[in-house]
Order: C-alpha cells, then sequence, then structure tokens
C-alpha cells in the first residue's frame, strides 16, 4: 500500500518543524519586548527533554526588573535575563543530555554555548541568525567548532503553522 492508499495525511510536520514550532511557541512566554527566544531540547529517541525561554530568574518580577537595552547597564536587561538555552538545560528532566539536540530560536550566545557543550548536547538547530556579526556570537561558533558541536540553520517545510485555541478544533 502506499502512503497515499493508506489515507495518511500528508501535511503533517516534520520532526525539525515540530520541535522548533515547540521552541516559538514556548518563546511566546517570554516577556522581552525586543527579542523572544525558545528552546526544545531533544534526546536521540525524540523526546522532548527540556524547554525555555528568555526570561528573570525565578522569584524575580517581571516588574521589577527593567527590560530595556540601552542605558546603565545595571538599568538594562542583560545582568539580569536568563537565556533560552540555560533554561531549557536547568529545566530538563534530571538524566542525561549526552547526544542531545537543541532546537533554538536564535544562534546561541558564547554564554549559552560553554553550557550547552558542558551538558553534552552535540547538535545546535537555530533559525534566526541575526547577531552572527558579534563578538559573542563569534565566539559561540569558534567554541562549537572546537567541541565538534554540529550546528545547522533549520529551513523549515513549513513557513508557517497554525494553532488554534478554539474548543471546536
Ligand atoms: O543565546 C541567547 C542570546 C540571547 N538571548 C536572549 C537574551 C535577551 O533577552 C534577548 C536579546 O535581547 P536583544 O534586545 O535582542 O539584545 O535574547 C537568549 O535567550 N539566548
Ligand atoms: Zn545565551
Amino acid at each position: 500500500m502506499t502512503a497515499q492508499d493508506s489515507g495518511k495525511r500528508s501535511d503533517y510536520l516534520s520532526w525539525d518543524d515540530y520541535f522548533m514550532s515547540v521552541a516559538l511557541l514556548s518563546a511566546q512566554r517570554s516577556k522581552d519586548p525586543n527579542t523572544q527566544v525558545g528552546a526544545c531540547i531533544v534526546n536521540r529517541q525524540k523526546r522532548i527533554v527540556g524547554v525555555g525561554y528568555n526570561g528573570f530568574p525565578t522569584g524575580c518580577s517581571d516588574e521589577a526588573l527593567p527590560w530595556h537595552r540601552e542605558g546603565d547597564f545595571l538599568d538594562t536587561k542583560y545582568p539580569y535575563v536568563c537565556h533560552a538555552e540555560l533554561n531549557a538545560v536547568l529545566n530538563s528532566v534530571p538524566g542525561n543530555l549526552a547526544g542531545c539536540s537543541i532546537y533554538t530560536a536564535l544562534f546561541p550566545c558564547n554564554e549559552c554555548a560553554k553550557v550547552i557543550i558542558q551538558a553534552g548536547i552535540r547538535e545546535v538547530v537555530y533559525l534566526s541568525d541575526k547577531y552572527a556579526a558579534t563578538d559573542s556570537f563569534r565566539a559561540s561558533r569558534r567554541l562549537f567548532d572546537q567541541a565538534g558541536v554540529v550546528c545547522r540553520q533549520l529551513k523549515p517545510a513549513s513557513r508557517i503553522v497554525t494553532i488554534t485555541l478554539d474548543e471546536n478544533g
């Protein structure tokens, strides 16, 4: 029987698009007004073992800390925000992340690169590389290259994934 004869849907999400969609859905939880990042860690059995998004640490109010990009360093978000990839690693089910892949909306910065490498994650699948020219992101590439972590930019099969939160489906 061919796939067509079986009656199977043909427009289902590929694994790559599915895991990136989970990362992007997680990013929707971010309070960052400029850049919302989500990350999804997947093991070799294609099971999701951790998700995260960029946000302030647990117990630190989203209203009491600044979300600004500019100004005195302490008046910006940068010293306070936990990056999506860090949160995905810290939120992961206890166990081993060795050999996992991480799907992330944005190519990881150098701090996240260190966490990813130390966690044993072997593949980074990313969507945006908008900060590729900055030192932090150039350092990430250098770290990933040396550590043998494979990075690939996802070219999604479906550019739009629709989710309708409607009780009638
Ligand atoms: O690897 C990364 C790099 C950055 N982020 C987060 C940290 C911030 O909340 C935003 C970046 O803000 P900009 O206004 O674009 O500078 O992205 C991350 O989660 N992971
Ligand atoms: Zn980072």
